[in-house]
C-alpha cells in the first residue's frame, strides 16, 4: 500500500485529490495537510467526506511528512513546494507538486511570469514535467514530477501531434481557453464572487497569462523551435471544465483523415485521450468528473488554417487526476488505477 500524504489538501485540487484516492486500491491517505485547518475533522472541512475521512487535518510540515509517506503531493500557492525542498525529503518520498514551481526550466522565466524568486533552482533540472501521455518514461524514473497546469495540459495535448508532426505553422497559433471558476482555488478573491461571475464571461490575463511560458516551451519541444504564441483564458460561470479552441495555419495541404491519422499514431492507444468522431465537437459536460481529454479538429481550407478543440475537467486531468496518473507510473501501477472514472452528465 503505498502511503500518501497530501499538503494543502483543504484547497480546489487537494479535495479532489482526496476523492481519488479513496478510491484508489493501492494507495492510502496518511497526511490531510492544512494550514488554516490544523486539529479540524476534514469531513467537518469538506461535509461530501462526512463520515468518510474521520482523520484530523494535519500542518505543512513536509519534512516531517516525507518521514512517514512514500509519495507527498503539494497541492499548494506557487512558491510553497520549491520553498520546502530539500535533497533529504526526495531521498525519503516521491513529490508530485501541482504547482508550477518545476514545471518551467529556466528560472529566469518562472520568476518573470510568477513574480516570485525560485526558492530551490536546484532541482529544476531534476523535475519531470509530468504530462503523462508525452513523458511516460521519464516519469516512471522521476522522484519529482511537476504536474502541469490545466490550461496548458488541455492546449499542448490538443496541438501536440500537429506541433510535432510540423503540420501547422507554430508561429501562428493562437489559443483561446475558458475555464470554470474551481480553476481559481477555493480562497476567497473579488473577482470570483457570485455576482462577478455569474452571468458573466471575462477575458483574463491577456497577453500575460502565467501558463503562456509553460505552453510555448512543452511546445517548443515537441516542435522542435522556439514558440511565441497568443494564449488568452477566459473565466466562464461553471464549476468545472476547459475548453481550448486553438487556430494555426497549415503548413501543407491536408485533409480531416490525414490529420486524424496523426492524432491516432500518438494518442491511439491513449486511455485518456478520445479522439472524437468527425463533426462532433469537443464540450466539456462530456468530460466532467472524468480523466479523459476530448479532442476534435475542423479544417477552414478557405482561410488555411485549422482548428483544434480539446475539453477536460480542470480538477481531474488538469490537477488531480493527472497527478494520480503520475504516482501510477511512478510507481510502477497500472496508470489507470483509482481513474477508471465515467464523466457525470448532467
Ligand atoms: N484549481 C485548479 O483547477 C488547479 C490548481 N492547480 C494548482 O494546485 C495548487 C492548489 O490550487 P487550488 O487547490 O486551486 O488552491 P486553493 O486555494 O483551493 O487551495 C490551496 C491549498 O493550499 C493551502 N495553503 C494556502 N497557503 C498556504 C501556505 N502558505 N502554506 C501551506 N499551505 C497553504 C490551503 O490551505 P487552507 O485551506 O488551510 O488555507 C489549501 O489547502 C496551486 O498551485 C494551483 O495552481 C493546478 C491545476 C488546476
Ligand atoms: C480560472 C482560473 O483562475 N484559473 C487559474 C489557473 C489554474 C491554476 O490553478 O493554475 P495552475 O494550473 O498553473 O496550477 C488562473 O488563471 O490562474
Amino acid at each position: 500500500m503505498i502511503k500518501a500524504g497530501i499538503i494543502g489538501a483543504t484547497g480546489y485540487a487537494g479535495g479532489e485529490l482526496v476523492r481519488l484516492l479513496l478510491g484508489h486500491k493501492d494507495a492510502k491517505i496518511i497526511w490531510y495537510g492544512s494550514r488554516s485547518y490544523i486539529d479540524r475533522k476534514y469531513g467537518d472541512v469538506y461535509q461530501n467526506m462526512f463520515q468518510i475521512v474521520d482523520e484530523k487535518c494535519l500542518d505543512d510540515n513536509m519534512e516531517e511528512l516525507a518521514k512517514q509517506a512514500d509519495v507527498i503531493f503539494t497541492a499548494t500557492p506557487q512558491g510553497f513546494c520549491a520553498s520546502m525542498m530539500k535533497e533529504d525529503i526526495l531521498a525519503k518520498a516521491k513529490v508530485i507538486d501541482l504547482s508550477a514551481d518545476y514545471r518551467i526550466k529556466d528560472v529566469a522565466v518562472y520568476e518573470k511570469w510568477y513574480g516570485i524568486e525560485h526558492k530551490s533552482p536546484q532541482f529544476i533540472e531534476e523535475a519531470v514535467y509530468g504530462l503523462c501521455e508525452v513523458n511516460r518514461e521519464d516519469i516512471r524514473k522521476a522522484r519529482l514530477v511537476a504536474n502541469p497546469g490545466c490550461y496548458t495540459t488541455c492546449s499542448i495535448l490538443t496541438a501536440y501531434p500537429l506541433a510535432k508532426e510540423g503540420i501547422i505553422d507554430m508561429g501562428t497559433l493562437i489559443i483561446d481557453a475558458k475555464s470554470g471558476t474551481s480553476g481559481a482555488g477555493r480562497g476567497a478573491k473579488v473577482p470570483n464572487l457570485y455576482c462577478e461571475v455569474n452571468e458573466n464571461i471575462k477575458a483574463y490575463g491577456v497577453a500575460s497569462h502565467r501558463h503562456t511560458p509553460e505552453i510555448e516551451e512543452q511546445l517548443g519541444y515537441a516542435a522542435r523551435e522556439k514558440v511565441a504564441l497568443n494564449f488568452t483564458p477566459h473565466l466562464v460561470p461553471m464549476n468545472r471544465g476547459i475548453l481550448v479552441t486553438e487556430y494555426a495555419s497549415l503548413k501543407k495541404e491536408v485533409t480531416y483523415e490525414d490529420v486524424k491519422a496523426v492524432y491516432d499514431k500518438y494518442y491511439g492507444n491513449e486511455r485518456f485521450i478520445r479522439f472524437l468522431d468527425e463533426g462532433v465537437c469537443p464540450e466539456t459536460k462530456w468530460v466532467e468528473g472524468s480523466n479523459y481529454v476530448d479532442i476534435n479538429v475542423k479544417i477552414d481550407s478557405r482561410t488555411n488554417r485549422i482548428i483544434m478543440m480539446g475539453a477536460i475537467d480542470n480538477l481531474v486531468k488538469g490537477a488531480a487526476g493527472q497527478a494520480v496518473q503520475n504516482m501510477n507510473l511512478m510507481f510502477g501501477l497500472p496508470e489507470s488505477e483509482g481513474l477508471k472514472l465515467v464523466p457525470m452528465f448532467p
